[in-house]
């Protein structure tokens, strides 16, 4: 039965479909996939099935779908599941219908390219009247959607509203652990895609798991230095949100992230049969601007922008990070 908690999920991706998909099983929300696109949303209701995101996944029955943004106008809690960089236009585009008062929930992982900062800064500029909310850590949205267990970190600036919005979206499959550190939930996010980027090069080079582990374990490092420079808790990062998703997309083919790092290694064009989303190769070069105006050391996510950037090749990265100097750990 549900509580009365009133969702809507914007941006009928696969995150976003999958985000909504475990909502509605669980019945504790009620929810409404909010998408852009009429014909999609009226497909999705009748088949029940997102084949482009999701082939083969039945959707639950209670799961409602929408085109009409006015929806947004009956929900005390909004989750915002596009990428990074349509978060600002969605915030413009979507604001006006927002419930006075509802909570936003950034679900993307990545920093603002345009303005170096970070998705909760950019949502509260554009909506200055709506607390915002993260939700980060490691889960694919086939598992998701599937029903598979999946743990989750949810960060709001006041932990009664993380704990609460933690309850209101967590099911039988699907758990969040509520935080209130903002800022450490999303850099996880968003640095470990730069990091399962350079995990994959060293997959496509045939460098060997032992180099793997040394890039999770040294690019943990590099994340909670960013992480206490811009204001949030180094340790954040050594939960679901960073370390957790850290592995996941370091280790998983099912990361695009790390499918493009692939691709980098072998020297081979990226394969974007579908049109793959890599948040990581939009988040590399934004985060090696922060840590140098910063002050701060990201040797393995300067040398992943560079490479994307065609400034560094591949052999002089590997021969760059080898030789720093000698360093306590
Ligand atoms: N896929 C995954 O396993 C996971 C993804 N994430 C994160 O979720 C975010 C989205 O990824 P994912 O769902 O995979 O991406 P997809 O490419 O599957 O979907 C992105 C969706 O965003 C929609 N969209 C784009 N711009 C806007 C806008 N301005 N307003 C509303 N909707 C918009 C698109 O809608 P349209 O079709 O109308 O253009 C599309 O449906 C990323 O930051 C990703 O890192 C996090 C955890 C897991
Ligand atoms: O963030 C994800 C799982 O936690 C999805 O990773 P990719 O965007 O690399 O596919």
């Amino acid at each position: 039965m549900s509580d009365g908690h009133r969702i809507v999920v914007v941006g009928a991706g696969a995150f976003g479909t999958a985000l909504a998909a475990v909502i509605a099983l669980e019945g504790r929300s009620e929810v409404t996939l909010l998408g852009r696109d009429p014909s999609l949303m009226a497909d999705l209701r009748a088949d029940g099935m997102h084949n482009a995101a999701l082939p083969g996944i039945h959707l639950p029955d209670a799961l409602q779908y929408s085109a009409e943004p006015e929806i947004l106008a009956g929900a005390e809690t909004v989750l915002f599941a596009m990428p990074s960089q349509a978060q600002a236009d969605a915030a413009a585009q979507f604001g006006p219908y927002l419930a006075p008062g509802s909570t936003v929930v950034t679900c993307a992982k990545g920093i603002d390219r345009g303005t170096s900062r970070l998705l909760t800064e950019v949502l509260e500029a554009v909506l200055p009247h709506h607390p915002v909310a993260v939700l980060s850590g490691p889960g694919f949205a086939a598992d998701i959607a599937r029903g598979l267990p999946t743990a989750m970190a949810i960060a709001a600036a006041d932990i009664a509203e993380a704990e609460r919005l933690a309850y209101a979206i967590s099911g039988r499959t699907f758990r969040l652990y509520a935080s209130s550190d903002r800022t450490g939930v999303q850099l996880g996010g968003a640095l470990k895609n730069v990091l399962a980027i350079a995990c994959g090069i060293v997959e496509g080079m045939g460098l060997g798991d032992s180099a793997r582990a040394a890039l999770i374990a040294r690019g943990l490092a590099e994340m909670s230095r960013l992480v206490e420079a811009l204001g949030g808790r180094g340790s954040t990062v050594q939960g679901l949100s960073g370390l957790g998703d850290l592995v996941l997309t370091a280790t998983s083919h099912q990361s695009r992230n790390l499918r493009f790092g692939i691709s980098l290694g072998k020297g081979e064009p990226p394969d974007f049969a579908r049109g793959d989303l890599v948040e990581g190769a939009f988040a590399a070069a934004v985060a090696a601007r922060l840590a140098e105006g910063h002050g701060i050391s990201m040797p393995i996510t300067r040398a992943v922008a560079e490479i994307i950037e065609g400034r560094l090749d591949i052999p002089s990265a590997i021969e760059q990070l080898m030789t720093r100097p000698i360093t306590t750990e």
